[in-house]
């Protein structure tokens, strides 16, 4: 440990610099600078520190070079910075995760957003970095308990599994995702929270998560107000410092909510640099920037863990034909629907199970679990196809014995989906077919 924060403080000390070379702001925008007198020092990717009147610090990105002049993505609101500002080439962005990083809330950049210090860690680690080789990786590893009987059963998680959770606004979507962040077994939880509003990141940290929560967490946070730029890296910067505990060979579970604002920032900077939006609004490049995310998380290769990922989507109107929700269900390992009709009636988590999938089924469940699911199912299906019919009092009781049993079972069933006890998934299976034989 000692050696470790040695190398670390050390690697530190090397990236100090005692001198800085100097440009100067020529032009300002809300979502980018052009700064000049850096031209020969400065190079893409690296990070400058614009000085602005009153003590005014902004740090910001070089994109591109053109005609001597850099242009520079800031990381922060460009209100306050005028023409003729001074500009410090700080040098390449490290991005350094630290095992300190855990139980800590920051931002996209790996600074802190709970005004405490942040230890960078000894290795520097490249924010979009490729995933491992398809074939050198492992299948999913064992199912997970997840404390919910939904996930238990219907919905198994397994190690490595990466799903998505469609739900529209105000379904329950933050409230399950800080239940699992809890809850799910795994050696420590990676959160970016991407586009939220201030106040619902504080609900997020402080309430729905916790103190217990927070213990083995790091949390990322890129609010709606902050630049495009940096509500994209939120998500790359969660991924590499999952991927950064997973080749200590750790098992981390990712959160990323949502990837719906992760992919409205990758349009609002595309457009911005001239790209053409496609029927829907966003650029081709949309589907690139998800799935390569995606394909960041999985199963590990070699010594190194596993990355289990829960990735949301914004649907609206439960419509999953849209092109993010689309996307991101044919690459992801699963899908989870909340639905608005049933948080309405206030049955929580708001599950949809005969809309979700979980691809880990069946290899990931033994057969006689498989029976009792597939039975539950079959009865929750009956219920659905005549629900219409049974509301109405159009449906006649003895008239068909299986929708007369998928009366019977229909509550206790949904009862079933709605339970987060903490139960373990073998008493989750035995409380399911305890149902099934009362009916
Ligand atoms: N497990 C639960 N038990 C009881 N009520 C719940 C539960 N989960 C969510 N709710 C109710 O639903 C409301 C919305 O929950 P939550 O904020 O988690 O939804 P959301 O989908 O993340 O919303 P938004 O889209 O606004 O971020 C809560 O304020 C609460 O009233």
């Amino acid at each position: 440990m000692r050696v470790a924060m040695m190398t670390a403080l050390n690697d530190s000390i090397d990236r100090l610099k005692t001198t800085y070379d100097i440009g100067i702001v020529r032009e300002v925008s809300p979502a980018r600078l052009r700064v000049s007198g850096l031209r020969r020092v400065a190079a893409q990717g690296d990070v400058v520190e614009v000085s602005g009147g009153g003590g005014l610090r902004l740090l910001g990105d070089v994109e591109a070079m053109a005609g001597g002049f850099l242009d520079v993505v800031p990381r922060g609101l460009t209100k306050g910075i005028c023409e003729g500002d001074r500009v410090l080439h700080l040098g390449r962005d490290v991005f350094a995760p630290d095992d300190s990083w855990i139980g800590r809330v920051l931002d996209p950049f790996g600074q802190a957003l709970d005004q405490r210090p942040v230890r960078q860690g000894a290795q520097e680690r490249a924010i979009r970095a490729t995933p491992p080789a398809a074939t050198s990786r492992r299948g999913f590893g064992p199912r997970l308990e997840t404390g919910h009987a939904v996930f238990n059963t219907f919905l198994p998680l397994a190690k490595g599994q990466r799903i998505g959770l469609f739900a529209g606004s105000g379904v329950g979507k933050s409230t399950l995702l800080a239940d699992l962040a809890r809850q799910v077994e795994a050696d420590l939880v990676v959160v970016a929270l991407i586009g939220e509003r201030g106040r619902e990141l504080n609900h997020f940290v402080d309430h729905a998560l916790g103190n217990d929560g927070l213990k083995r967490a790091v949390v990322f946070a890129a609010t709606a107000d902050q630049p495009a730029s940096a509500r994209q890296r939120c998500a790359h910067a969660a991924m590499t410092t999952a991927e950064f505990f997973r080749d200590q060979g750790r098992h981390v579970l990712l959160l990323v909510d949502s990837v719906t604002r992760l992919a409205e920032a990758h349009r609002d900077i595309a457009l911005s640099r001239g790209a053409t939006p496609g029927l829907d609004g966003f650029p081709p490049s949309v589907v690139q920037e998800i799935s390569q995310l995606a394909e960041r998380a999985g199963p590990g290769a070699g010594d190194a863990g596993d990355i289990t990922a829960i990735m949301s989507v914004l649907v609206a109107g439960s419509n999953m034909d849209g092109l993010i929700a689309d996307t991101l269900r044919g690459v992801l390992d699963g899908h989870v629907v909340l639905d608005r009709g049933i948080a309405e009636r206030g049955r929580f988590p708001a599950v949809n199970v005969l809309r979700s999938v979980s691809r880990s089924l069946p290899d990931c469940a033994s057969d006689s679990e498989n029976a009792v699911m597939a039975e539950a199912r079959r009865a929750l299906s009956q219920y659905s196809d005549s629900e219409l019919m049974i509301r109405s009092g159009l449906y006649e009781s003895g008239h068909d014995k299986e929708i007369d049993r998928a009366i019977r079972l229909w509550p206790l069933l949904d009862d079933f989906v709605g339970q987060g006890t903490g139960m373990t998934t073998a008493d989750d299976f035995r409380m399911l077919e305890r149902i099934l034989a009362t009916a």
